[in-house]
């Protein structure tokens, strides 16, 4: 099922005036309890934008209801061994903190307490209910992720390692190394841990929240239920992200302008893989920062709530519209719910020294992720025969007969359904487990059920190799079918990977925030989405100061903004009604703080009163969508810029490296016109366009090395030629004075050019 996205609306601050209100809550048709959020338009008062959500808090709403409605419910299949995940999303001080965490009282008690106190509920009905023979332990494991940094929050900062923790993938899943896990047997134990810890949570004041948090919190909840027969384990996992934040709102000063700028950098990726995942896109960029890494929001199995927090008031407009945006396309999220795995006792001997969710244990990741598998990509045999994929799990129907569940003892996503009530040995020969519970794991990644495991002959052998082989290529052919973004060449693909690992290599000294930035601003470039890439270079620009490379790459985006800007503007005069395949104008995110361009650009919203306006696109508030010329900027490659350290990407120094200038005087002209060269410089421009290494290897100045670069640098290009001297001088490892060289290196039939 998707993502269960509600909303709350915080009531009016002390400061607030009741005038001011402008986000309502209101019911659906036929519905008694409210579903929908109503935000006029900012640029017209009497239209307004509808979002339907699963359910809406209005401000009177308690922190009880809050629970009862939504978290309670979720308990139970906890203990069924799905996984959950609860997260509070919204912009700084709109209550995400209040509701995660809540007040000191009873009645103010957050979504967390509540949860715990549910949690040690249930475990003492089992452990009574089964006479002792059932025993459940509960342990904690509590982090922040600030600044993009992984710190414990079990430890006391001080002895924090200015780098945080490290991240890995380990088999496809993402594990923060060396986090503390608390065994807490009580809610009294947990309240202790849970304050303590918080005292080390990063929370500063800004103008528009006195104890804004810093960092996106992460609480897990591992649940252990041993009985005689099996151990299983699940986990639910709690995150108050930190909110958004406009710094021409926030007044931030230099220090909380840096956590800022890591906040909305951990947002913007979020939003951009909830994007990526609505578009069913082959690349989701979870590893662009660690939050999303280490959460992949959509590929984690189970139980996925988030509540999108709101304040009410017209001083927070345009956030609220951006925040309704990203829930509305969070709610789209297809989640597959697998239960975890028991671990059956007989098969546990061989791990008898191994305590279970003791300091012993491989560390886990927050939620299991299987990535080499979107769970987006609807399983094509259901499909055909009209069944639902595998995820026939309703959470919120508590109807008397329970809802089939899914099996994951079976191939990796094939879901054999099962009812409730099955019991694992009695599942047929011939599965297996595809997904090694956490404390059990085989070398071979196969069953774990030694007593259930079939004998496999030959023959089941070869099928289920077949049958591998088949869900492979029907799982790859959808996603070629259903991929939206452009796919990347195999050579592309390859640098961003590159890129990737650079980063991963610098990422324990902190040194890769900017290479972070150009990887992330070279993607949004290949995809055509300008204005991301834009930000994106803004953002790496402090690190790589007096970069020419750089400053020519963001002049040329914003000049195309600005064309594509006007020219949209000249169809802007009537209203518009965009057909779905577009993407509408317009989205008012100030996820990444203030931008001249986005300022200036905003345009009305010209969507009805009933519709949620459609933002389907990150560079939507510019234009329609890229053009095709869009990979023509993207000429130098992110590895011709050096990471310089970071006191000097914080104070950018003046430089007096310009772009090349160069002889051939002549006039401006469009970047696109075909425009008259030098017979030296057409000559040297044939030669490079013809792509043939030894032809290039042969101008002066340029080695193999180069020739190979350049060459590569072209093949990234595709069909797309260099048309003049500056794009020469930026291709990779190409700079004015090469260009120079290898045209006063030319020569025709024995004589040189006049010029
Ligand atoms: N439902 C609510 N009832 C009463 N007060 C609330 C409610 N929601 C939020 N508040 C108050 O609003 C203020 C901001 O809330 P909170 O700190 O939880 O915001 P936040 O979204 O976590 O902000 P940040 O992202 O900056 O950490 C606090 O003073 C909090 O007590």
């Amino acid at each position: 099922m998707s993502v269960r996205v509600v909303a709350r609306i915080r009531p009016l601050l002390k400061n607030e005036l009741d005038k001011d209100t402008i986000v309502t809550a209101e019911t659906v048709d036929g519905e008694t309890v409210p579903a929908v959020v109503r935000i006029p338009s900012p640029k017209n008062e009497a239209e307004s934008f509808s979002f339907q959500f699963s359910s809406v808090y209005e401000q009177d709403a308690t922190q009880q209801q809050l629970f009862d409605a939504e978290i309670s419910p979720t308990v139970k299949h906890l203990f069924n061994g799905f996984d959950l995940s609860i997260f509070a999303h919204g912009c700084t001080g709109t209550g995400k903190t209040h509701t995660m965490r809540g007040g000191k009282s009873l009645a103010d008690r957050g979504v967390i307490p509540r949860l715990l106190s549910a949690i040690y509920r249930r475990c003492k009905k089992i452990e009574k209910d089964s006479a002792g023979a059932a025993h459940v332990e509960v342990a904690l494991e509590y982090f922040e992720i600030y600044c993009d940094r992984v710190y414990d929050l079990f430890e006391p900062p001080e002895k924090r390692t200015p780098s945080g923790l490290p991240i890995r993938d380990n088999h496809g899943k993402t594990v923060v190394v060396g986090l503390t896990e608390k065994p807490c047997t009580t809610l009294k134990e947990f309240e202790q841990l849970y304050d303590q810890a918080n005292l080390n949570r990063s929370t500063s004041a800004t103008k528009l929240n006195a104890h804004s948090s810093r960092s996106h919190a992460v609480l897990c909840v591992k649940i252990t239920q041993t009985t005689e027969d099996a151990v299983r384990v699940s986990r639910a996992s709690c995150i108050d992200l930190a909110g958004s934040e406009d710094n021409r709102r926030t007044e931030n000063n230099k220090e909380r302008l840096v956590e800022s700028s890591a906040i909305n950098k951990s947002l913007f990726v979020l939003a951009q893989c909830v994007e990526a995942m609505n578009k069913k896109a082959s690349r989701i960029p979870y590893r662009e920062s660690k939050m999303t890494r280490i959460l992949s929001l959509g590929q984690s199995k189970g139980l996925t709530v988030m509540i999108l927090n709101l304040a009410p008031t017209r001083a927070y407009h345009l956030d609220t519209i951006s925040s309704l945006n990203f829930a509305s396309r969070t709610k789209k999220i297809e989640v597959a719910e697998v239960e975890n795995d028991p671990v059956y006792r007989t098969m546990v001997k061989p791990l008898a020294t191994t305590s279970l969710g003791g300091a012993t244990m491989a560390r886990q990741p927050l939620r299991p992720l299987t990535a080499a598998h979107n769970a987006n990509i609807p399983e094509p045999e259901k499909q055909k025969k009209g069944e639902k994929p595998v995820k026939a799990f309703s959470v919120y129907s508590d109807a008397r007969k329970s809802a089939p569940r899914v099996s994951n003892l079976t191939s990796q996503n094939q879901g054999i359904r099962r009812t409730e009530g099955a019991k694992r040995g009695a599942e047929p020969s011939g599965t297996f487990a595809s997904r090694p519970a956490k404390t059990f794991r085989t070398a071979d990644g196969t069953s774990r059920i030694r007593n259930a495991e079939p004998a496999l002959t030959k023959a089941s052998i070869e099928a289920l190799i077949a049958q591998k082989v088949d869900e492979k290529l029907a799982e790859k052919a959808l996603q070629d079918a259903g991929t939206a973004a452009p796919a990347l060449s195999a050579e592309l693909q390859k640098r961003l990977d590159d890129l990737e690992h650079r980063i991963d290599a610098k990422e324990e000294d902190g040194k890769s925030q900017g290479l972070q930035f150009l990887l992330m601003a070279k993607q949004h470039h290949i995809r055509g989405e300008d204005a991301s890439a834009l930000r994106m270079y803004q953002l790496a620009q402090p690190f790589f100061p007096g970069n020419a490379k750089l400053e020519a790459k963001m002049s040329t985006l914003e000049d195309r903004i600005r064309a594509k800007k006007e020219e949209t503007t000249k169809h802007m005069s009537a209203p518009i009604d965009f057909p779905s395949s577009q993407p509408a104008p317009a989205p008012i995110t100030n996820l990444m703080g203030p931008l001249k361009a986005e300022k200036k650009t905003q345009k009305p919203n010209l969507v009805s009163t009933t519709h949620e306006p459609r933002y389907d696109d990150d560079d939507e508030e510019f234009a329609p969508p890229p053009l095709p010329s869009d990979h023509e900027a993207s000429y130098a490659s992110d590895d011709s810029f050096h990471y310089k350290p970071t006191k000097a990407a914080r104070k950018p120094k003046k430089t007096t490296k310009k772009l090349p200038i160069f002889r051939d005087h002549v006039p401006p002209r469009p970047s696109n016109s075909s425009v008259e060269h030098t017979p030296r410089t057409s000559h040297l421009l044939k030669i490079i366009n013809s792509r043939d290494v030894n032809q290039i290897k042969a101008l002066k100045g340029v080695g193999a090395k180069k020739a190979d670069s350049i060459v590569n640098c072209l093949v990234e290009m595709e069909d797309a030629e260099v048309l003049d001297l500056e794009s020469l001088a930026m291709l990779k490892g190409v700079g004015g004075k090469t260009v120079d060289n290898m045209r006063m290196g030319l020569s025709v039939s024995g004589g040189s050019y006049d010029f």
